[in-house]
C-alpha cells in the first residue's frame, strides 16, 4: 500500500566505493513507509545498512538509485538542512560553549524564533525531558544520560516533520539505557512525533516502535508490528536474528508443524498458506514465503521454550530424557544445556535454583516457539 503522508522510501540503493574496483552496496533497493504520527525502528544486525538508509533519508549520504519522498513530494536531492528533518546521534554533539537552554534554543534561534517565544518552547521541552532548571547548566556538567535528554530536546525544538535517531542511546549503560527507552517512547507518543529509529538493540526496539523493520545485508527482510513480528517471523534469518534457535525439523500436518518434541501450531501466513506479506498497513519489504519452495518447515525455539519436567510433573507423551552438559542459575532460573535425541544442542530451564542430575526430562512449550520456512528465500536449504 502506498502511503500518501509522511515518509515513501523506494527502491532506494546506498553504495560505497571502495579503493579499486570494490564497492559496498550497503542499503539494496529498499522500500519503506512511516505513516504520520508512527515511530518505526530499523532493526539489524551490526553492517547491515541501518545507518546508511538512515543518512540517506537525512540526505547525508547520496543515494545510487531510487527516491525519498514525504507526503508526496520527491526530497531525493534536497540538501539536509531544506528536508526539515530532525537528527538525533549517538553522542548527542551538544555545542560545549552553550548552556542547556542555548543548545535547545539554537534550532529556533537560527529559523528567527523571538527570544521570548524561545524561551517558553525551551522551558517547555526541559520539563519534557524532566531536566526543569537544567537551562543554565553547562553541557560539560551533565551525565551521559542528561545530555542525551538536552540532545533529545534540542532536537524535538524545531518540531521536525520526521526525527530521525541514530542509535541514541547506546553509548548509555544498561540500566539508564532501559529507563530512558521508556522515556523516549512517552515523549515520542506524546508529542506525537514521526520517528525512524535506528538500534540494534532488540528490547529497545520492542519497546519504542510502532513498527519494527528488520534489516539483513541490506534488504528489509520483515516489516511489522512488534507482537506480530515475534510471533510470526517471516524467516529463519529473522527468527535467528530475534533470538530464535536452535532450529528443529518438522513436518506440517493439520495446521500443525510435528518435531520429535511435539507440536507448535502453524500461525500467520504458513498456517493460511499463502505468501502475502506479512508486514501490517504501509510496510513494503519482501514478502515472506509460505512454506518455502520445498514445502518444509523448521521449528525454532525461543527463549523458555524447552522446560524442565521436574519432581512429580512428568507426563510421558513427547517429554524425552536428555543428557544435561551444564547448568548455570541466571535471573531466578536455571538453565541447563542438554543436547536433544537428534544430537542438536539446546537450552532448557528450570524456575528458580535447582540442582539437576545429569539426565533430565525437558518438554516443549510449544508458544515458545516459532514455525518458520526450512529455507530463507534466495539461500540454500539448512536443515
Ligand atoms: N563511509 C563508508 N565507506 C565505505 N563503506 C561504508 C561506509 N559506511 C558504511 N559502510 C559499509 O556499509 C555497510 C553498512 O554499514 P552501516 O553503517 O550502514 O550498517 P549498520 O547496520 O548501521 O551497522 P552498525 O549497527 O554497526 O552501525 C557495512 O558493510 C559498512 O562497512
Amino acid at each position: 500500500m502506498v502511503s500518501e503522508r509522511g515518509l515513501a522510501v523506494r527502491d532506494l540503493v546506498v553504495r560505497y566505493e571502495g579503493a579499486g574496483k570494490t564497492a559496498t552496496t550497503a542499503v539494496a533497493g529498499v522500500d519503506l513507509d512511516v505513516a504520520v504520527g508512527e515511530i518505526l525502528a530499523l532493526l539489524g544486525p551490526s553492517g547491515s545498512g541501518k545507518s546508511s538508509l538512515l543518512r540517506a533519508v537525512a540526505g547525508l549520504e547520496p543515494v545510487a538509485a531510487g527516491s525519498v519522498s514525504w507526503d508526496g513530494r520527491d526530497v531525493t536531492n534536497v540538501p539536509v538542512h531544506r528536508r526539515g528533518f530532525g537528527l538525533m546521534f549517538q553522542e548527542g554533539q551538544l555545542f560545549p560553549h552553550r548552556s542547556v537552554a542555548g543548545n535547545i534554543a539554537y534550532g529556533l534561534a537560527m529559523s528567527g524564533v523571538p527570544r521570548a517565544v524561545r524561551a517558553r518552547r525551551v522551558a517547555e521541552l526541559l520539563e519534557l525531558v524532566g531536566l526543569e532548571g537544567y537551562g543554565p547548566r553547562a553541557v560539560s556538567t551533565l551525565s551521559g544520560g542528561q545530555a542525551q535528554r538536552v540532545a533529545l530536546a534540542r532536537s524535538l525544538a524545531p518540531e521536525p516533520k520526521l526525527l530521525l535517531l541514530d542509535e541514541p542511546l547506546s553509548a548509555l549503560d544498561r540500566g539508564l539505557r532501559d529507563r530512558l527507552t521508556a522515556e523516549l517512547h512517552d515523549i515520542l507518543r506524546r508529542t506525537g512525533t514521526t520517528a525512524l529509529y535506528v538500534t540494534h538493540d532488540h528490547d529497545e526496539a520492542f519497546t519504542v516502535a510502532d513498527r519494527v523493520a528488520v534489516m539483513i545485508d541490506g534488504h528489509l527482510a520483515q516489516v511489522d508490528e512488534p507482537a506480530r513480528l515475534w510471533r510470526v517471523p517471516a524467516d529463519r534469518r529473522v527468527a535467528a536474528f530475534l533470538g530464535y534457535g536452535p532450529f528443529l525439523p518438522a513436518e506440517t500436518r493439520n495446521h500443525v508443524a510435528v518435531t520429535s518434541l511435539g507440536e507448535v501450531p502453524l500461525r500467520g501466513t504458513i498456517a493460511s498458506g499463502t505468501s502475502a506479506p506479512a508486514q501490517a498497513s504501509t510496510g513494503s519489504a519482501a514478502a515472506p514465503a509460505s512454506t518455502g519452495p520445498s514445502g518444509r518447515v523448521v521449528v525454532g525455539l525461543g527463549p523458555g521454550a524447552l522446560q524442565v519436567v521436574t519432581g512429580e510433573g512428568w507426563a510421558g507423551g513427547h517429554d524425552v530424557e536428555v543428557p544435561a552438559v551444564a547448568t548455570r542459575f541466571v535471573r531466578g532460573r536455571t538453565e541447563v544445556d542438554v543436547l536433544l535425541p537428534d544430537g542438536t544442542a539446546a537450552t532448557a530451564v528450570a524456575p528458580g535454583a535447582v540442582q539437576l542430575p545429569s539426565h533430565v526430562q525437558v518438554r516443549l512449550d510449544p508458544d515458545a516457539a516459532v514455525v518458520v520456512p526450512a529455507e530463507t528465500p534466495g539461500q540454500p536449504a539448512c536443515a
